[in-house]
């Protein structure tokens, strides 16, 4: 119900789903009946309890106590292969997660020392007072350098495009400004909370445009579309995520390309290491403003990466503890969790690694475990100290290094000391870390200081260590010695001295550091089970679950409107032209899909082969009658509500998910109180400018239900559903609803299937076009209802309805 006990018209609200049900008509037609506010929902809520969590410990300050155990570099520590990867070693000892017990590199002790300790002291002296904000700072924007290096070393993959696709994804979550008017009410499920209405309407921007316009013409590639497969679909959100990919070579200073070059020596110089502010002319006001916009949208995205991580995490990490405790000994449990994490909840698979800042990462920030580096992208080797890249010609780059001098050892963090591996045998020469390091100092590349700090906890019988990591900021490796051990072998120890220019970091600033707790929510698989892939749910903006409803992966017919099989054809290998394929001809003698699955144009209607058909489950005339294969998860957006977005790449043409409800009649639907969740189907068939070839071609078009058929129907997935209730409405939406038929031949009462407009990046938020008409939504005086609309697309034109 609206927020206010406002009235709802069921129907307005159902045939404004489907993009060409003439909504004009029903809208008009309909008053509004009146609402129960009070109105409980108690019915068959057998998807409530699997929506359930319990909220009852905070995600972060937890998570790092959870991690003291396992979440530092510690155990049986690997001397890295110079290839990049990542391997988290199963069996390393819940040790403190210090670096004292580490054999990384194989080097004993504390790796990186004050530089005071060996070598006379230098660096510049720090202010005593940097504003350092406790945990991330969410707002603002810092000194420091933006932009990570792209890659243009040779082999490098640059992260950008992932940062690109991240915030991307996110542009209807970044309205956070419009969050205030949420007045977030509605029925109460079992144990539940829900969220559903606005109060209140926002000035209008503009007047919506026509329904059913050019954008669905056959053939027609809408200019947003055309700009977003060239990468620059429209708007700042976008532009920025270019901007984020270009602008890191343009915009970053930080790196030593122009600065004198270094070779290691013995000298240690005192040498200022600046970090280059950009030059040429001051930008306008306008791009200022834009950049602005563009960091604290990048910045944003960090923290909710970071966010949500933790949120998860915490909840696998519960599981896998329990799990534990069950079988003794086994896989770490925070390991196992982060690699759960990875598999199925991270839209970012591929653990690509770049030298320089990283974009939206500020120095201060304090994260709980070597994977929340790893989650944002500063330090991806979570068992060794020094991260590395591979270049094309298979030399290795250092790009980070996590340091373990704790900082009551030391007055100055400007220069530090990184010991290396140490050889076993004089003849050894440097290699692994030790020499992605000196490639860095030899190429002048910075590297990303990581601090680790580790408090001890516990009592001596369960001694217990914490560590927590402070981003330092760039370091340059300004020389190398190596020294001849008592024992005959040679330790590498490496100056690292931090660039100027960077936001400063006290020391004790950074003994105080203390990582943001924050609780959130997640449920791993909303649908329990019922669908191929599980589609998760996850809200870091506050501690709601979702609403309870019953989730169900089919339609449900029923008995009354149960519509008989379909013919089929007679294909026994598999449908093709050449076999004169039954389902060729219902289709207007063209197949829908490619190859690969890809609907190849928009059409009225779709036979898929169903159960009478003699071609296997592979024929390509079948595809989304399979299912969802791609992973999608419900999110809790800043002004929306809850909406779905991707969590893989999804091609242009794919099937992404079908709208599924109880099936009501027309009439049937108006009597429902809550029109939130109503799609109007079955209508669109005659919408004849936009169809009108194929309903030439395609025979049960030529004598289908009528335009003026009043006796349609809708789906309601309001009481049970899918998760495909979740995808909100966008003014330039990347999904369209194709109507298909493969389990009966009733064309007004198509499978409503969505696919995709265009690519879809990871973390990219799904949307259709609701066609609400503007000004055709009335309450029960007759009143225009007005709704505004938050989809954030610069075609948005402002209203919902
Ligand atoms: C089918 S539901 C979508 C899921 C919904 N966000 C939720 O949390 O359950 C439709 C409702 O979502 C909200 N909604 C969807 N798209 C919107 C948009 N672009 N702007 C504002 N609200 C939107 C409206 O409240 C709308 O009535």
């Amino acid at each position: 119900m609206e927020g206010g006990g406002a009235r709802v018209s069921p129907m307005a609200c159902g045939a404004r789903r489907h993009k060409a049900l003439a909504p004009w008509r029903f809208q008009s037609a309909f008053v509004r009946r009146e609402t129960n506010p009070g109105v409980v929902f108690d019915g068959d809520l057998c998807g409530s309890e699997t929506l359930q969590m319990s909220c009852d410990t905070a995600a972060g300050g937890g998570l790092s106590d959870s991690l003291s155990h396992g979440g530092g570099v510690d155990g049986e520590l690997e001397v890295p292969a110079c290839d990049g990867d990542n391997e988290v070693p199963k069996g390393c000892g819940g040790g403190g997660g210090v670096g004292g017990d580490c054999g990384l590199d194989g080097v004993d002790g504390d790796l990186v020392a004050k530089e005071g300790d060996l070598a006379a002291k230098e660096g510049d002296s720090l202010p005593k007072d940097c504003g350092i904000h406790e945990g991330l700072e969410n707002n603002g924007i810092t000194a420091e350098p933006l932009g990570a290096k792209p890659s243009n070393l040779p082999g490098l993959n640059c992260n950008a495009d992932a940062e690109q696709s991240n915030f991307v994804g996110k542009d209807c979550n970044l309205e956070g400004s419009r969050t205030g008017d949420d007045a977030e009410s509605n029925f109460v499920g079992k144990d539940c909370k829900l969220e559903g209405f606005r109060t209140g309407v926002p000035g209008l921007r503009k007047g919506r445009k026509a329904v059913a316009p050019w954008r669905f013409q056959t053939g027609y590639k809408p200019k947003w579309a055309q700009d977003s497969l060239s990468g620059n679909r429209s708007g700042e959100t976008e532009e920025s995520a270019l901007t984020v990919r270009d602008g890191s070579s343009k915009r970053a200073p930080v790196m030593a390309s122009n600065r004198p070059h270094l070779k290691g020596s013995a000298s240690g110089g005192q040498r200022s290491l600046k970090v280059q502010k950009g030059t040429g002319p001051a930008p306008k006001k306008m791009k200022v403003d834009k950049d602005d916009h563009r960091i604290s949208l990048v910045r944003e995205n960090v923290l909710t990466k970071l966010r949500e991580f933790r949120i998860i995490y915490k909840k696998l990490l519960e599981e896998e503890e329990v799990k534990c405790r069950g079988k003794g000994h086994g896989v770490r449990p925070d390991i196992a969790a982060f690699d759960i994490f990875r598999e199925r909840f991270s839209a970012d698979k591929y653990d690509m690694r770049y030298d320089g800042s990283i974009p939206g990462v500020r120095i201060g920030d304090v994260f709980n475990s070597v994977m929340e580096l790893s989650v944002v992208g500063i330090h991806r080797a979570q068992s060794l100290l020094v991260d590395h890249i591979k270049k094309k010609d298979g030399t290795c780059l250092a790009v980070s290094v996590v340091s373990y001098a704790q900082p009551y050892a030391f007055d100055s963090l400007d220069v530090l000391l990184h010991v290396g591996s140490v050889a076993a045998t004089c003849d050894q020469k440097l290699e692994g870390a030790d020499m992605a390091l000196q490639e860095s100092m030899d190429t002048d590349t910075p590297v990303r200081l990581i601090h680790a700090l580790v408090t001890e906890l516990g009592d001596d019988c369960r001694p217990k260590q914490l560590t927590t990591y402070v981003y330092g900021g760039l370091y340059l490796v300004e020389k190398f010695h190596r020294e001849k051990t008592a024992g005959g072998q040679y330790v590498n120890t490496f100056h690292l001295r931090r660039m100027e220019g960077q936001k400063q970091i006290g020391i004790q600033v950074l003994k105080t550091k203390k990582p943001e707790s924050f609780d959130g929510t997640f449920t791993v698989d909303i649908s329990g089970g019922l669908e191929k892939v599980s589609v998760s749910a996850i809200n870091s903006i506050s501690n709601e679950y979702l609403m309870a409803f019953r989730y169900i992966s089919q339609i449900q017919y029923p008995l009354k409107y149960r519509p008989d099989p379909p013919s089929g054809c007679d294909c026994v290998g598999g449908c093709s032209v050449s076999q004169k394929c039954a389902c060729l001809v219902k289709n207007g003698g063209e197949f829908p899909y490619n190859d690969i699955g890809e609907n190849k144009e928009e059409r009225p209607l779709i036979y898929e082969c169903g159960p009478s058909c003699k071609c296997p489950p592979t024929c390509h005339n079948r595809v989304s009658q399979h299912g969802i294969k791609f992973r999608l998860q419900v999110f809790k957006t800043n002004s929306m509500g809850w909406g779905v977005r991707t969590l893989d790449f999804i091609p242009s043409g794919s099937f992404v998910c079908e709208y599924i409800g109880e099936l009501l009649k027309d009439e049937e639907a108006q009597k429902r109180n809550n029109d939130e969740y109503l799609f109007g189907i079955g209508k669109n068939y005659h919408d004849v400018p936009r169809w009108k070839a194929w309903i030439e071609i395609i025979p049960s078009l030529q004598n289908g239900p009528s335009e003026d058929d009043e006796n349609g129907f809708v789906f309601d997935a309001l009481n049970q559903g899918n998760f495909a209730r979740f995808i909100n409405h966008s003014c330039t939406p990347n999904l369209y609803p194709q109507n298909v038929l493969h389990d009966h031949d009733n064309i007004s009462m198509p499978h409503i299937m969505f696919f995709a407009y265009e690519d879809l990046p990871p973390l990219k938020e799904l949307s259709y076009d609701y066609n609400y008409e503007i000004d055709k939504v009335h309450d029960s005086d007759g009143n225009i209802k007005m709704k505004p609309c938050f989809c954030g697309s610069t075609e948005c034109t402002g209203r919902l309805y």
